[in-house]
C-alpha cells in the first residue's frame, strides 16, 4: 500500500513576508522513514503541514506515487489532539468512517492498548493518549505517516517506550514516513535517512542514509548516529 511521496513546493510564503520555500523537492522513498530536521522556526512543521492537507495555501504539488494526495494522510502531532468526550475507540474510528468496531479495537491493540478501548482520554496516562494518537493515525490507512514531534514533553523513558513502539509499527506496515524531530535520538532509532533543512528559502543543507537496518542497531550505531546530528536539530 505504501508508495512514494514526492514534495515539489513551488512557493510557500505566510503573509506579505520573504517566501519561506521557493522551489523546494524532496522525495521519501515508499516504505522510508524520513526524519526531517534543522533549527527551530527553519520550516519543518510548515513543510508537514502542506503534505498533511492542512495548510492548502501554497504552489506546487504533494503526491503520493502518481497520485496526488487526495486524502489526509495519518498525523501524528505534538500533542495527541483526542476528542475528550469520545472513547479510546471511537477517538481511532473518527479517522477513518469505513472502521469497524473490531478493527480499530485491533488497531488499539497493536500499539499496546488492549483492553482499554472503552476509556475516555481522561483516563489514559500522557502516554497511553499518545499511543490512541498513533492509532488514530495508522487507521487512516493511507501508507502514509507523518509524525511532528511525537515524542516531546514526554520523559525519557516513555520516549524509548514510544520509540520501540513506533520501531514495532514501521517494522510490520512498512509506512511511508516523515518525522520532524529535535531529538538526534529519534533519527538514530528510527530513520533510514535523515534530511537536514536550513536558510530562508528552505534549503536541504544535508542528506544523510543510515544504512544499518533498524532492527540490528545496537547501541554503538545508535550512538554513532545519534552524533551525526547534534548540531543539526
Ligand atoms: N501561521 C503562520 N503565520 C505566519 N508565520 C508563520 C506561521 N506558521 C509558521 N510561521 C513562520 O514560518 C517559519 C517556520 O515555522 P515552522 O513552525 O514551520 O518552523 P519549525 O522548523 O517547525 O520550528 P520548530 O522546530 O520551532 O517547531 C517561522 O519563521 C514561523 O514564524
Amino acid at each position: 500500500m505504501a508508495a512514494d511521496l514526492t514534495i515539489e513546493i513551488t512557493e510557500k510564503r505566510y503573509g506579505a513576508g520573504a517566501p519561506l520555500f521557493t522551489d523546494f523537492h524532496l522525495c521519501v522513498p515508499r516504505g522510508k522513514v524520513v526524519a526531517l530536521l534543522g533549527p527551530s522556526g527553519v520550516g519543518k512543521s510548515s513543510l508537514l503541514r502542506m503534505v498533511a492537507g492542512i495548510d492548502r495555501t501554497f504552489s506546487g504539488s504533494i503526491r503520493l506515487g502518481t497520485q496526488d494526495l487526495a486524502d489526509a494522510p495519518g498525523m501524528v502531532f505534538q500533542d495527541p489532539r483526542l476528542l475528550p468526550w469520545l472513547t479510546a475507540v471511537d477517538n481511532v474510528r473518527l479517522a477513518n468512517g469505513a472502521l469497524s468496531l473490531a478493527e480499530a479495537t485491533a488497531l488499539l491493540d497493536q500499539v499496546g492498548l488492549a483492553g482499554e478501548g472503552r476509556a475516555f482520554p481522561g483516563q489514559l496516562s500522557g502516554g497511553m493518549q499518545r499511543r490512541v494518537a498513533l492509532a488514530r493515525a495508522l487507521a487512516t490507512r493511507s501508507g502514509l505517516l507523518l509524525l511532528d514531534e511525537p515524542f516531546v514533553s514526554l520523559d525519557r523513558q516513555l520516549a524509548g517506550e514510544m520509540r520501540t513502539l513506533l520501531a514495532g509499527v514501521i517494522a510490520r506496515l512498512g509506512p511511508t514516513m516523515l518525522l520532524v524531530t529535535h531529538d538526534p535520538e529519534d533519527a538514530a532509532h528510527l530513520a533510514d535517512s535523515a534530511v537536514i533543512l536550513s536558510g530562508r528559502p528552505v534549503r536541504i543543507a544535508r542528506q544523510v542514509q543510515l544504512p544499518v537496518p533498524r532492527a540490528d542497531r545496537d547501541r554503538q550505531v545508535m550512538e554513532d548516529y545519534r552524533r551525526l546530528f547534534d548540531g543539526d536539530a
